[in-house]
């Protein structure tokens, strides 16, 4: 399908579903990029942003697990304030005014759609939890940066990409989904924990059977 430039469409399905995939690539620029062609060019009724993310301790999560997004938040946009870093609303520039809403860092997404997720995973015997995704520039590789941003904002997972994401679908009026499957914990750095491949094969095996829930498609696998 036609992409723009070095960013192909492909699309899969049957029956009275078209489903559209995109790999954004790495970053909030990327993956906005990414979401305003698939809005813009398609008007899904639908995104699905997935990938890997690390979770943070406490939250409930392990590696192997999956969460879903309630909310998501660009959790290192704003001011170093000699008192502390602040958010967007200290500037008092929102990153979106519209539809009655002025959004600073907190971006909001589909509640029934991620409860849904969330429900079809559990009755699919996947371990998932739904809570705050925090998305960052600087992926956390020490503990003590975790507990930094969680004093910034309520989070249960970090990533680099689904603040973007979500922004984009919002803005566009397309309800938006992400799940992550976590390859690793917000700690002090040590790749001998992580698990990249075993996190992106857990929510690509969850996809399969949302995907066939919501569309009227056949059993994908
Ligand atoms: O630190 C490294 O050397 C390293 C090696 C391989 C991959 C990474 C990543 O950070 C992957 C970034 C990619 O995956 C998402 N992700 C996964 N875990 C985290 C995290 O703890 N913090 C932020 N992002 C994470 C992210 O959305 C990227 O797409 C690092």
């Amino acid at each position: 399908l036609p992409g723009a430039g070095p960013l192909p469409v492909y699309r899969a399905g049957k029956g009275r579903t078209e489903l559209l995939f995109v790999q954004t690539g790495i970053g909030k620029v990327n993956a906005a990029i990414a979401a305003t062609l698939l809005c813009e060019r398609y008007a899904p009724d639908l995104v699905v942003n997935t990938g890997c993310g690390g979770a943070f301790v406490g939250s409930g999560l392990a590696v192997g697990d999956l969460a879903v997004a309630d909310s998501e938040c660009l959790a290192d946009e704003g001011v170093q304030t000699p008192a502390g870093w602040r958010g967007l609303d200290l500037i008092g520039i929102p990153v979106y005014e519209g539809r009655g809403e002025r959004l600073f860092n907190r971006i909001p997404l589909d509640r029934d759609v991620a409860r849904g997720a969330l429900d079809l995973a559990t009755a699919g015997g996947f371990k998932a939890l739904m809570g705050p995704f925090l998305t960052v520039s600087t992926c956390s590789g020490t503990a003590s940066q975790g507990e930094e941003l969680l004093r910034r904002f309520p989070g249960v997972c970090e990533n680099m990409e689904g603040a973007a994401v979500a922004q984009v679908a919002f803005s566009h009026g397309v309800p938006c989904l992400e799940i992550r499957g976590i390859s690793n914990m917000v700690e002090d750095r040590d790749l001998s924990r992580w698990d990249l491949k075993g996190a992106v094969s857990e929510v690509q095996r969850f996809l399969t059977l949302y995907l066939e829930a919501i569309a009227d498609i056949p059993r994908l696998a």
